[in-house]
């Protein structure tokens, strides 16, 4: 804690006061921030180490453009928190990532000075090419400004972008936040070729992870002769970004607020498409997450004295499942290969890859790229397993389809964080895969319902011929044991739980727990689905002649979920039988506590309960004349 109390810091309601500031007392300010920081995430959790490298850029950001008139689109926005605070949000940050509260990310709808709703990564570029492009429309001399990561720079949509802005005269500056990491650290020859920018030029800098302090050219002086450089038309081996067309200005210290503002400050009064390069430390300023910023990147409730983060006291991860079966897998099987789009740790691919560091393929933030790089790993007789959050899925959707679906190839998809995943809100659940992976030919799909058999559903998987996905949600399950036995589930067959009268609980997935616990109240039928295509049609024509409802539960959109799929086979076969399917509304839900959130969509046992009895009254009249 500063000596001040952040006095600096709580004069600040909005950019127009920090711009009030003198330019001496920024770096106080920035200690500040940053403190503040660190004590807030402490108790709330969420996104650090990100934010740490950020303090500098984001007050020089709103010290030189005058926000929110002129734009500043972030790239994920996981990096904000110091931009919220800063922008109005100082007082609520206790309310981060809680239900109500601060989103985790910027949002539209929470405040002006968040131009553009992200999470998902690589979007920034084109979101402010688009109002560059609106303001030159609209004759409006509103300046824009995307920051985007080196992580978030390696995937495609991004080169989409550059491509296209490069060949335009938007007034557009993107500014590069290059800390050597994604979550772990970055890959690619992106990466690569960054690192000889900050090489070949004078400067030194912490990429390598050395202790050199910063030192750069000034950057002022530097700018200058780049612009004579351009004057002369002297043809300079520029860099990609120039030679995609923007003017190029970098690297410099990112955590140089005298650097900072006098560079910004010139490229503001530049016109057309420009790029600044800046480095920056993921953690800077706090021991733990500088020493281990992945580690960092998102974090529990932690002491700032000592970083040590709270851990929940619970049973193995579905994703720890996962991890353990595709080790023991690769031991068995010398074909398999597994693949993620950046997310090592989150989807338990680290003990893999120390393992089998032949057979591990971390291609960036690149899922478009990891699905099909898969499907050409399947033409050659390899065995792909394509590790990707539900939510991450979406960016690779024709992949699946024009890769993997149509060419009917042995792809294997751990779909990790199916359904709702609390803290990080609508931009991270995974809301939609059973809808949008269902109507696909060839795949076969599965929703685990416990650890045991998310094994098994992983196993039966990898060993089918021809494309599958294993769903399962972020967290742990109803914490059964776990047979480390390889057994495979008959494809297709559901598995009856139990035995009721007039109703069957069609459950998928993770919600069977609620399921029987609805079913003992309503003395219902209660089904483990287990196979969301192909469904057990034989199971549910013989339930048919003995049941008058069905009601399908899923963590899935009703529309076109797997509860969708039982209709239309009821419809197909025509079978005796009402059909009540159960699942997330068709609207976004808010971050908040898992276990609220499914409460709030009625998927807890009294929710479930609640719906039956409500759309079939003789059942509540039945019952409590029981
Ligand atoms: C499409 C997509 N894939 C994966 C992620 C998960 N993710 C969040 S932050 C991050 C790393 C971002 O690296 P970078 O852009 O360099 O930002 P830094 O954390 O280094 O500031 C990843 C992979 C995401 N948000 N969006
Ligand atoms: C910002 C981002 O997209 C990731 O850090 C994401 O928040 C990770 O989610 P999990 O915490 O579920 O791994
Ligand atoms: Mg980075």
């Amino acid at each position: 804690m500063t000596k001040t109390g952040h006095a600096l810091l709580r004069t600040i309601d909005s950019p127009a006061d920090l711009r009030r500031l003198p330019e001496g007392v920024l770096p106080q300010l920035a200690q500040e921030l940053r403190e503040y920081l660190i004590t807030s995430v402490s108790r709330t959790g969420g996104h650090l180490a990100a934010g740490l490298g950020t303090v500098e850029l984001t007050i020089a950001l709103h010290y030189v453009f005058d926000t929110p008139e002129d734009r500043i689109v972030w790239d994920v926005g996981h990096q904000t928190y110091p931009h919220k605070i800063l922008t109005g949000r100082r007082e609520r940050m206790a309310t981060l990532r809680k239900a109500n509260g601060l989103s985790g990310f910027p949002k539209r709808s929470e405040s002006p000075y968040d131009t553009f709703g992200v999470g998902h990564s690589s979007t920034s570029i084109s979101a402010a090419l688009g109002m560059a492009v609106a303001a030159k429309q609209a004759r409006e001399a509103r300046q824009v400004v995307a920051v985007i990561g080196d992580g978030a720079l390696t995937a495609g949509m991004a080169f989409e972008a550059l491509n296209n802005a490069g060949s335009m005269d938007a007034d557009l500056l993107v500014i590069l936040n290059d800390n050597d990491m994604s979550i772990s650290p970055n890959v690619g020859a992106l990466s690569s070729y960054l690192a000889r920018i900050l090489s070949g030029r004078a400067y030194t800098s912490v990429r390598s992870g050395s202790k050199t302090v910063l030192s750069t050219v000034r950057p002022v002086f530097q700018f200058a002769k780049r612009i004579e450089e351009h004057m002369k038309g002297i043809i300079m081996p520029g860099t990609l970004f120039e030679e995609l067309g923007f003017n190029y200005i970098g690297p410099i210290d990112g955590h140089d607020l005298a650097s900072l503002i006098p560079t910004l400050r010139n490229m503001r009064s530049l016109k057309g498409p420009r790029f600044l390069h800046v480095v920056t430390r993921k953690g800077k300023g706090y021991t733990p997450a500088e020493g281990d910023p992945c580690v960092y990147h998102g974090v529990t409730p932690f002491d700032p004295q000592t970083g040590k983060m709270e851990t929940k006291a619970s049973g193995k991860t579905y994703t720890q499942i996962f991890g353990e079966w595709l080790c023991d897998m690769a031991a068995a099987d010398s074909r398999l290969i597994g693949i993620t789009p950046a997310m090592r740790e989150g989807s338990g691919l680290v003990e893999f890859s120390e393992r089998f560091p032949d057979r591990y393929f971390d291609v960036g933030i690149a899922e478009q790229h990891a699905l099909t790089f898969a499907a050409g790993l399947a033409c050659e007789g390899l065995k792909p397993v394509v590790a990707i959050y539900s939510t991450f899925l979406q960016r690779g959707y024709d992949q699946v389809i024009h890769d993997i679906s149509l060419q009917n190839l042995p792809v294997m998809l751990a779909i990790d964080r199916g359904g709702l995943v609390g803290a990080d809100g609508p931009t991270h659940a995974g809301s939609f895969d059973l809808s949008f992976m269902r109507c696909l030919p060839h795949f076969v799909i599965m929703a685990a319902s416990d650890e045991n058999e998310c094994r098994q559903m992983l196993y039966t998987a990898y060993q089918h011929d021809g494309p599958t996905a294993v769903r399962y949600p972020r967290g742990s399950g109803p914490g059964v044991a776990v047979e480390r036995a390889m057994t495979a589930l008959p494809i297709g067959k559901a598995e009856v739980r139990r035995h009721g009268t007039r109703v069957a609980l069609l459950a998928f997935g993770s919600l069977l727990s609620a399921a029987l616990g609805a079913g003992e109240t309503l003395n219902a039928t209660v089904v483990n689905m287990r196979f969301v295509k192909p469904l057990d049609e034989a199971l549910l024509i013989r339930l048919a002649r003995s049941h008058e409802f069905f009601v399908t539960i899923e963590e899935n959109v009703v529309a076109g979920g797997a509860g969708s799929g039982v209709g239309e086979l009821v419809g197909q076969l025509q079978l005796p039988v009402r059909v009540l399917n159960l699942g997330l509304p068709d609207s976004y839900i808010e971050h908040g506590s898992p276990a609220q959130m499914l409460a709030d969509c009625g998927l807890d046992v009294s929710g479930i309960v609640r719906q039956v009895r409500g759309a079939m009254p003789e059942l509540a009249r039945a019952s409590e004349s029981a």
